[in-house]
This record gives structure tokens, sequence and C-alpha cells, in this order.
């Protein structure tokens, strides 16, 4: 046990380049025992480029570590672990085609049939329930999440990271992690918290660290400064002003789902039923709820990822068209574009730069003639999308792997709205962007949305979807409710469809 008033941890003068990329300098940082420490910053401010040298994935070029007092220096993940560190990715560290046991069994000792119990009671217990017997691949990522963070509790850490561990759950399920948290603070395990969302940093933490640009720029009680103040010291300036509030007037059904059925190979995989939805152009819809209801599986079925029997093709039309049939790339050239939730392997291709990228879905556009790439025209696409969705990268040769991930969230989102697509698909679209950058996303949408495009948003964040949406339906166990006009509905009643207590009680329209 650390002493009275020894810190658990304390880094001094921690430093870290890639290239001509200061991610971190001259970083102090001390995190108490029984804390929970927000550490907050714009994407690419250095958050997570430091998490990962207290977890020993990166090794600083200057600066110590001293855990419990004593100076350490973990050389890899293994060794951190050893320490009483955890730590939860943004992005993923599961095997997709192991169950969650397997994934579980990987990191933790124990005979299988023991850590099967264990997942299910410590799911139980912190409400973070998962089937041990699952196949990853078919869980949502709100469930993977979930297992991440089951796996690192199972080790009994004294020391947890969560680099953004909220910003795929829904409102009932973060409320439910926050208990968690206190419950593991209060039992002597203290917490690095890592998040965009500053109204939760302030309902949950004890301390913050303010990064930007790889330095710290504050170091405030969260509990007394208003959100307003949090966000100005992150990103030096006011926040933009807010969206404009223009109602839209929608034009001819654009995508249209009939009476759309589907049941995957997958057992544990939620089937869809029945849905039936309509995006008319000049308009936003919002598909709420929690994930693993069957979003990916929707997602699949609307980009053409998943493709439907020719017998079946009338369930999905664009515009007028039937297109179920159809795979994802003749959709895209009917004016379908779309994001994935997965922006590292779906959305972008982690060891191409980012021009390279930009081809896999702008290739249409000119990028690609003759079958012969057109690295000129490619690079100019990729830079215009780094200048006008405020990407922070080095440039346009970056490796899409390389960039933070709220930078590689705009790239992909711009990438798709340059395409000036007739329908929008977008996946989380602001999925782990920073509050200032998250703003000027849904502003793009709703510019788009005021030209003519036909979107359609499936988010896990209410708020997100009231800010955007005109019209919402819940996703649920694979069915939708009814659509529920955003002007006329509350954040209670979606939160009653998503959890299963609405039924017969919404204002259909
Ligand atoms: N492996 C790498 N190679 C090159 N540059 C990198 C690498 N990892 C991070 N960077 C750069 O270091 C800077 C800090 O990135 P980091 O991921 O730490 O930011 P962050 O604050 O966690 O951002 P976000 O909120 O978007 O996750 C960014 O400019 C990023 O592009």
């Amino acid at each position: 046990m650390a002493e009275e008033g020894t810190p658990l941890l304390r880094l001094s003068g921690i430093a870290k380049s890639y290239g001509p990329v200061q991610a971190n300098r001259g970083i102090d940082l001390t995190v108490r025992p029984n804390s929970i420490h927000a550490i907050l910053g714009e994407n690419g401010a250095g958050k997570s480029t430091l998490m990962k040298m207290i977890y020993g994935v990166e090794a600083p070029d200057a600066g110590t570590i001293a855990w419990r007092g004593a100076p350490v220096s973990p050389a890899s993940p293994a060794d951190a672990r050893k320490l009483g560190i955890g730590m939860v990715f943004q992005h993923f560290s599961l095997f997709e085609t192991l169950t969650v046991l397997e994934n579980v069994a990987l990191v933790v000792p124990g005979k299988l049939s023991d850590l099967a119990s264990r997942i299910t009671d410590l799911g139980r217990e912190y409400g973070l329930d998962v089937n041990p017997n699952s196949l990853v691949h078919a869980l949502s990522v709100g469930e993977r999440q979930r297992v991440e963070i089951l796996r690192c509790l199972m080790l009994d850490p004294a020391l947890l990271i969560l680099d953004e561990p909220t910003s795929v759950l829904p409102p009932q399920m973060v409320d439910r992690l926050f208990v968690t948290l206190r419950v593991l603070r209060d039992r002597g395990v203290s917490i690095l918290f890592i998040s965009h969302k500053l109204e939760e940093i302030r309902a949950l933490c004890d301390d913050a660290t303010i990064l930007r640009d790889g330095t710290v720029t504050g170091r405030v009680d969260p509990r007394e400064a208003s959100a307003r103040e949090l966000a100005t010291m992150m990103i030096g300036r006011a926040m933009p002003p807010p969206l404009p509030a223009e109602i839209g007037t929608p034009g001819a059904a654009m995508l249209e789902l009939a009476g759309l059925d589907w049941a995957g190979p997958d057992p544990f995989a939620p089937s869809l039923s029945n849905l039936s939805l309509r995006v008319r152009a000049g308009e936003i819809v919002g598909i709420a709820g929690i994930s693993g209801n069957g979003q990916s599986e929707l997602a699949g079925l609307i980009s053409g990822e998943t493709a439907l029997p020719r017998s079946r093709m009338g369930e999905i039309l664009l515009g007028d068209a039937p297109v179920g049939h159809l795979g994802a790339a003749e959709r895209r050239r009917r004016g379908l574009a779309f994001v994935p939730e997965e922006r590292l392997g779906h959305g972008a291709v982690p060891e191409l730069s980012l021009w390279q990228n930009a081809i896999l879905t702008a290739h249409g556009r000119g990028l690609v003639r003759r079958g012969m790439v057109d690295r000129r025209r490619a690079r100019d696409f990729a830079k215009e999308c780094i200048a006008d969705f405020d990407v922070r990268t080095p440039g346009d040769h970056a490796e899409a792997g390389a960039l933070s991930g709220g930078n590689l969230q705009k790239f992909v989102v711009g990438r798709e709205i340059m395409l000036e697509p007739k329908v929008l698909f977008v996946q989380q679209p602001t999925w782990g962007v920073d509050v200032g950058a998250a703003a000027a996303i849904r502003r793009r949408l709703i510019e788009m949305r005021n030209a003519g495009c036909a979107i359609l948003v499936i988010s896990e964040e209410i708020e997100e979807l009231f800010e955007v949406s005109d019209r919402l339906y819940v996703l649920r166990s694979g069915k939708l409710s009814p659509p529920l006009v955003t002007s006329d509905t509350t954040y209670e009643e979606v939160g009653e469809w998503m959890i299963g207590a609405a039924e017969g009680t919404a204002h259909a329209v």
C-alpha cells in the first residue's frame, strides 16, 4: 500500500516525440491514491500517448515515472500489469475470432470454468454483463468495451486507465459505469479517466489535468469549474457558437427500409424483425439505442457489406430502386456514402497514408483514371479534407494509424461528406471527437441536410441525436420503435424505448 501522502503515480518531465510531432513535452502528473483523475484535451493533445507510457506501450524520450514512490520504467504492458496498472484502450485489443472467455484467458490466469463464472459474477456486480461464450466479432462496440473493462478488473489493478470509456455507452450505461468506478475508487483503485464529455468529468472526477499541444495547461478541481471553463482551457479559446436551429423541409424518399428482416449465422447476434423506415431528401433521421440491439447488423445491411438474396432486394430501397441484393461498391455508385462504426480497419486502413485512404471511397471523383491512381488529385483531395475538417496531422502522407483517434474520425467523416452523396449513412459520427470538432461535424451534417442530402445517423449519444435529427427511432432487440418527432419528444421518452419500458406510450407520427 502507498504510505499516507505518497502519490500512487507521479510523472515528472515526461517527453515523447514521433518524428517531427512532439506528442508530450515536460509533463508532470500526480495521481493520488483513491482518486478518479480526469485527463482532458483536444484531439491530438497527447492524452493517449501519455497513457501508453504509463502502461509500458511506449517509452518516454525523457522524464521519470514513480510508482508508489519508487522509480519504474515499464517496458511492456505485462510489466505494467505486474505493477498493478490496467488499461482499456480507445481501440480495442480483443481477438475477433475468439470468444469473450478465450480473450480473457489470454491475459488472466486461471481455469476456463472458473474464469467463465468470474466473468458472469463480476459482470453482474459491476453492471458489465456479457455472455462469456459469445464470439467477439458478434459483439457491438459497447459490449466489447465491457469485455475490456472486465478483463482489466479481473487482474485486480491498483490503477485503471480508461481511454474514453463512455464514448459509445448510452446514458443509462454511463450511470452504471460511474457507480462501478466510484465503488472501485472507494475500494482503493485509482482511475485515470480520459473523456471529451465535460459534464461527465465534472460529475465523476476528483482531479483534472488539462493538456494542450502536448503540455499541461491546467490542473483543476473539476467539480468547481464549469464545463465552459474546462472547454476554454482545453481548446484555448471560447467554444464555437451553437448550431443553426433551422427545421428542414423534406423532399422525396431517398432511403427506405420496407419490412427488413435479418437473421445472421451467429446464434448470439441479434436478428432484425420487420424494420421499416424512410429517410427523405433534406432530413436527418436518427436511430438511438443501446449497442448490441442490432445496430451492427443493420449497418451492414444498409451499407451493402451484408447483401440480401435477390428475392428480397425490395426490403431496402435507394430512391425508387431496390438495392438489398447489391454490394457496398454498387450502392456507393448510386449515391450512398457511409461512415462505419469502427474507424480503424473498417473506415480506414491503418497502414495506408491518408491520401491512399482517400482513394478507398473517393476513387470515383477522378482520383483513379483509366485504372491508374492520379496521385496528385488523391493528395489534393486528402489535403482539402485535412484543411476543411481541421484534421491535426503532419500531412496527407501520415499513416492513418498514427493519427489520434479523434483526428482519424474527422478525416473519415470528412472524406465521406466531401463525396457529396445523395444519401449519407453515419454510425457514431463524433465518436472520440473533442467538443469543438464534434460541434463542427454536427454543423456540417445540418448544412448537408439543408442542401438536400438524406442523412441517417446511428448513435448511442442521445444528446447528439437530439441536436441533429428531425425524427428519431429507437432500435431495441432488433425492432424499431415508431418514429418520434425530435422536437416533440424527451430524453426520458427515448430512454424508455431504449430499455423497453415505453411500448405503446410514444407520440408516433
Ligand atoms: N505512433 C505514432 N506515430 C506518429 N505520430 C503519432 C503516433 N501516435 C500519436 N502520434 C501523434 O501524437 C500526437 C498526440 O496523439 P495522441 O493520440 O496522444 O492524442 P490524444 O490527445 O489522445 O487525441 P484523441 O483525443 O484524438 O484520442 C498526435 O499529433 C498524433 O498524430
